[in-house]
């Protein structure tokens, strides 16, 4: 393991961070916000109760030295990320059970294991994650109450470490198409699992690699001979005691990554392994004892933990990108650089508009996402009640908002922060910014949990079929109301609700026009799934306009009907965030807008000079926004987004911890370098 480091003496005392220094820009930031941050940091933690709790759970766990690394793991070898993560991992678990113990307020590792408070304590990801984000739910929502009693306390315990392993080296999209085979024996009552062919290895689960002694595998069942399509199964993956591999299992992590490392993605294979009928998870389809087969009410509801996962992803990126944007926005304030206006002192880089530009509309994102965020969390537990009471009605709306919202929700914050790096100039480009691990951990989502292209077409998918009952005037559900062909669109009038209501404009135009793309594609002698793949540009296209407009209805709602207890100061500046989110996204589409909702030319000039109003009114209040946010600077984690503004201390500080850095001369000089210096080629 990596040992603590002899370098950590800055070069010149006085350069040092000194504790409770604020930088004097900050501090002139703070006075000139118009509002209350702590009303606004109550409003989000939703309460005063729910923000003593957060306070004091954070207090709990960032006061601990042993869950902050003496060396950041980007200093770290890729086996040592792993030993570190998992030591922490571990710990934390031990930690929250005494807190628990203790009367304390959190009840579960979940609240450790999302952007903020886990990204802190475990920055490169936790060998455990899966294991309370996709096994034990999967249990729970798979299970039958037999299996529940007999796993779930077990799995929460610790007692088993699961993980989700359904992705194969050979398909991950497509799921009906995975190789692994679970093949049903009556005379013993066992299922053997197998993998088939190299494409079958399964490939990227978390924790798989050597942590996790149990995984719900997703494999194809056959019995009596039938293949019956892609059933989940508990299996025993290493031994409960030496923690040795069993038997016909083959696994082994995969190798570094563009982020995460702590996570120990892994690789498994079968050769016949069997396990008892009982670890087949049946709560929705079964296998009798003589291998009869009884059918799930719908087979989409294997596909159950994907969606719990895409729905609380939606969340997580709004944490991740609240961290970001208070470290460009804190630096933006310290940071002075060029002229603004010749021989006048350098401008804090915040006073620059194309700055303000970069930035602000990322503060209203994270508003943006919040809020739509709530609202699908809400939606699935009702779905989720509905289906668990026999009612599967609302999964297909469930199943098309939470694929859109996963897909846009990672695309925009994965955006968002490579926006908010290259807006901290050279200084974001390094590790110790934070926001390259930010981005690592960012961007993998717009891969994992369904893939964003393939997310936003099962939401394309679902739009055709509701543009095809709009036309037949039957019911539309919510979402896709504003596809109803009697809905009367109101007409532009420069206004934040005309933005909205464009974006509904737009959205149906879309689909209309993806379902005349389609109906021209069959037409033209296309089979129906070639004319889909020659609309399907056009199709993802759609699909992120119905969710940017759910996404603007959504925060608009919210500041129209949802903020009414807050003060005025703090009403108008979350009213601005709202009409900036909607502002940016309009010029973003100004072809669209044009195209769809029939405004001019001048009004594409009313919307330019409309945001650079916005702009200029948040920028007074740009570090109180952030400071709201109330995230610690162990959270923030950066050199540049600290509190106290101690920008170049930090990074000077930060440089020492660099192992070059721990002697004079550095081996590297004897053992190649001084060679070369003497050599007369
Ligand atoms: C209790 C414990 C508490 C713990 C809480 C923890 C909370 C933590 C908080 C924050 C943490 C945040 C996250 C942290 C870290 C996460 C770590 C990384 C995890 C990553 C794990 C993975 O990636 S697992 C693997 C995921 N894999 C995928 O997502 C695969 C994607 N592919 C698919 O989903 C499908 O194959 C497909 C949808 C693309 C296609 O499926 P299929 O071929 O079967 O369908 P069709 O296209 O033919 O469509 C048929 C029909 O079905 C409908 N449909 C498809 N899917 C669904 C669904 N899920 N639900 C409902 N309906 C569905 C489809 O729309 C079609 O409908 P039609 O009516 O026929 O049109
Ligand atoms: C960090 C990380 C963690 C992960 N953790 C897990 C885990 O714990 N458990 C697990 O089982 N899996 C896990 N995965 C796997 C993940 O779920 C898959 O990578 C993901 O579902 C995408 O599948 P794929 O890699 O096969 O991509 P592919 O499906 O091969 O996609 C490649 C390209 O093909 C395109 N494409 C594919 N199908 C279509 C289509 N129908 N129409 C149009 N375009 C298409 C995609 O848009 C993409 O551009 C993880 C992945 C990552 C990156």
């Amino acid at each position: 393991m990596f040992g603590r480091l002899a370098a950590k003496q800055v070069p010149n005392k006085e350069y040092a961070v000194v504790p409770g220094k604020v930088n004097p820009d900050l501090q002139r930031e703070r006075k000139k916000c118009t509002f209350d941050t702590l009303e606004l940091t109550h409003f989000l933690d939703g309460g005063v109760e729910k923000y003593k709790d957060r306070k004091e759970r954070e207090n709990f766990f960032l006061s601990d030295p042993e869950l902050m690394d003496d060396v950041p793991p980007e200093l770290m070898s890729h086996e040592d990320q792993y030993r570190n993560g998992l030591k922490k991992a571990c710990y934390l678990f031990k930690k929250l059970k005494e807190l628990r113990e203790n009367g304390g307020t959190i009840d579960n590792y979940r609240q450790l294991l999302g952007g903020s408070l886990g990204s802190a304590i475990l920055k490169d990801g936790n060998p455990l994650a899966l294991h309370y984000v996709m096994f034990i739910p999967t249990l729970m929502g798979q299970g039958t109450p037999d299996q529940c009693a007999y796993w779930i306390e077990k799995a929460w315990d610790c007692r088993v470490i699961g993980t989700y392993a359904q992705t194969e080296l050979g398909h991950g999209t497509f799921i009906r198409g995975l190789e692994t085979t679970a093949t049903y024996n009556p005379k013993t009552q066992q299922f053997f699992l197998n993998s088939p062919t190299l494409t079958s290895y399964k490939w990227w689960p978390g924790g798989l690699g050597q942590t996790a002694n149990y995984a719900v595998v997703v494999a194809q069942l056959y019995t009596k001979g039938e293949c019956h399509g892609i059933h989940p199964f508990i299996v025993q993956l290493r031994d409960e005691k030496t923690h040795r591999p069993m038997p016909g299992v083959i696994v082994g992590e995969i190798g570094p990554k563009l982020g995460m490392n702590a996570t120990n993605n892994g690789f498994l294979a079968f050769k016949q392994v069997p396990i008892p009928r009982n670890q087949m998870l049946m709560k929705n389809a079964q296998v009798l004892p003589d291998g009869t087969y009884v059918k799930s009410p719908s087979n989409k509801l294997t596909y159950g933990t994907m969606m719990f996962v895409r729905v609380v992803i939606v969340q997580d990126m709004a944490s991740y990108l609240a961290k970001a944007v208070t470290i460009a926005v804190r630096y933006s304030a310290v940071r002075r650089q060029s002229e603004m206006v010749p021989g006048q002192s350098e401008p804090q880089i915040m006073d620059y508009l194309t700055q303000m530009y970069k930035l602000f509309p990322y503060i209203a994102t994270v508003y943006a996402l919040k809020f739509s965020a709530q609202w699908l969390w809400n939606m699935y537990n009702d779905v989720t009640a509905k289906i668990d009471a026999g009612d599967l009605e609302l999964l297909p709306e469930l199943h098309s908002i939470a694929c859109c919202l996963k897909a846009v929700s990672t695309a925009d914050t994965a955006t968002a922060i490579e926006t908010c790096r290259l807006s901290c100039g050279g200084h974001g480009y390094m590790a110790c910014s934070n926001l390259p691990t930010t981005y690592g951990n960012v961007t993998a989502a717009s891969t994992y949990e369904g893939e964003n292209t393939v997310m936003l077409l099962q939401t394309a998918r679902a739009l055709m079929k509701a543009y095809a009952k709009a036309q037949a005037g039957e019911q539309l559900s919510p979402t896709v109301e504003y596809l109803n062909r009697n809905r009367k669109f109101r007409p532009w009038s420069n206004t934040v609700d005309s933005i909205v209501e464009g974006f509904k404009q737009i959205a149906a135009g879309k689909v209309a026009a993806c379902a005349l793309s389609l109906q021209r594609g069959v037409e033209s002698g296309l089979s129906s799934e070639e004319a889909w793949n020659r609309a399907s540009v056009q199709l993802v296209d759609a699909a992120e306009a119905h969710c940017r407009a759910f996404i603007t209805d959504r925060h608009l709602d919210m500041v129209r009907n949802g903020m009414n207890e807050l003060s005025p100061a703090l009403r108008e500046v979350m009213a601005q965030l709202c009409d900036l989110y909607c502002v940016f996204w309009a010029l973003k589409r100004t072809g669209d807008f044009l195209q769809f909702c029939g405004i001019r030319g001048e009004d594409v000039q009313n919307l330019q000079d409309y945001q650079n109003e916005l702009l200029v009114q948040i920028r007074p209040n740009a570090v109180g926004l952030v400071d709201s946010f109330d995230l610690r600077d162990e959270i923030i984690g950066s050199a540049l987004g600290s509190y106290d503004g101690q920008v170049y201390e930090r990074l000077l500080q930060s440089a020492m911890l660099s192992p070059l850095n721990a002697k004079p001369v550095h081996d590297s000089y004897g053992a190649s370098l001084s060679a070369l210096l003497r050599a007369k080629y």
